[in-house]
């Protein structure tokens, strides 16, 4: 049997409202507008080979030990739910910044499933590979089907696919890695208690992009004060963004990546550009999300 393949997109947290913290796992609870974008890592499996994954690529190094990787640690949550299950030798192309608040792990943990469901003849709405999802980490199962779409809970709740127009960005990593934890921790909330704010924009399916960044700007990523912080440069990367003319600039996830809206495909390339040449060490993409 040949080789399987996939692409695991960066993740990118259009909006983020935490809504407060839930009692028993201390997990916060969140609504996010969730989106994909082209720049992505990339997953292979060869059925013929035993289990096992091997990684290469220019963030090998940061993605930490590869027994501890989310690839295995869903492949083998997946084999010990699923009797019998068919499985292989990952080889990982690691190119999406580690610890940047777009869910590389979290992708390349759910192209995992996608390969494994593939090879075995499974759904990905099978109970298990659902199951699995959740328990490798709150960003897998909004990952699964890479499609805009709302997330909300702690990330087990998702949306359908919303069907937006793509829309052309630029994706910036200053280079500090930033772990999740730290960053909802600095936001303070006590196990059971709300945070306060306006409530999140309704985004319903096929909404226009004139409409969408409407309701995008009215949105927040309550993250972003938390993540400050903890690391400062965040603010230089969006400062550097809105000196390149974008419609919305704004942090994803626990950062510290920050991504930017443009009018089109033209003025996003060109902005890379001169972000690039500004800011040689920084990770600089321009790409579309979707
Ligand atoms: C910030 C987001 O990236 C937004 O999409 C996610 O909520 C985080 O997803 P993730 O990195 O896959 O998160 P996990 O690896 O499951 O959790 C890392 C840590 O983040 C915190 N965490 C995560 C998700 C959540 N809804 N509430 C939390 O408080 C917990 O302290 C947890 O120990
Ligand atoms: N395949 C993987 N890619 C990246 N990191 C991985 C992977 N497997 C395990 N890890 C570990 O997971 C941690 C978080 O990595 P990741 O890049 O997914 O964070 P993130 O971008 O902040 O994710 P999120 O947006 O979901 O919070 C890293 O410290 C790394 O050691």
């Amino acid at each position: 049997m040949p080789l399987l393949a996939d692409r695991a997109p960066a993740k990118v947290n259009l909006t983020l409202h935490v809504l407060g913290r839930r009692v028993g796992d201390g997990y916060h609870v969140l609504e996010s507008l969730v989106a994909f974008a082209g720049t992505a890592d990339r997953l292979t499996l060869d059925p013929a080979a035993p289990l096992g994954l091997t990684v290469s690529g220019p963030t090998a190094g940061p993605a930490g030990p590869t027994d501890d990787n989310l690839v295995l640690r869903a492949a083998r949550g997946l084999a010990a739910r699923v009797p019998g299950l068919r499985v292989g030798a990952f080889h990982l192309v690691k190119r999406l910044p580690v610890a940047a608040g777009i869910g590389g792990g979290s992708s390349d943990a759910a192209a995992a499933l996608r390969l494994l469901a593939r090879l075995n003849g499974l759904s990905l709405d099978h109970e298990a590979v659902g199951a699995v999802a959740r328990e490798t980490g709150a960003d897998v199962p909004v990952c699964l089907v890479p499609r805009a779409r709302m997330m909300r809970g702690a990330g087990e709740e998702i949306g359908p696919a919303l069907g937006l127009a793509p829309l052309p960005a630029v994706l910036i990593n200053p280079g500090v890695p930033v772990p999740t934890a730290p960053v909802f921790k600095a936001l303070g909330l006590a196990a059971g208690q709300d945070l306060p704010g306006a409530p999140h924009p309704t985004i319903p399916q096929d909404m226009a992009t004139g409409a969408l960044l409407e309701a995008l700007a009215g949105a927040r990523n309550d993250l972003e004060a938390p993540a400050l912080t903890v690391a400062p440069v965040i603010g230089d990367a969006l400062k550097a963004l809105r000196g390149q003319g974008c419609r919305l600039a704004r942090m994803s996830g626990s950062g510290a990546t920050v991504f930017a809206l443009f009018a089109d495909r033209r003025a996003a390339v060109r902005a890379a550009a001169a972000l690039r040449t500004a800011h040689p060490a920084w990770w600089v993409a321009p790409t579309f999300l979707r």
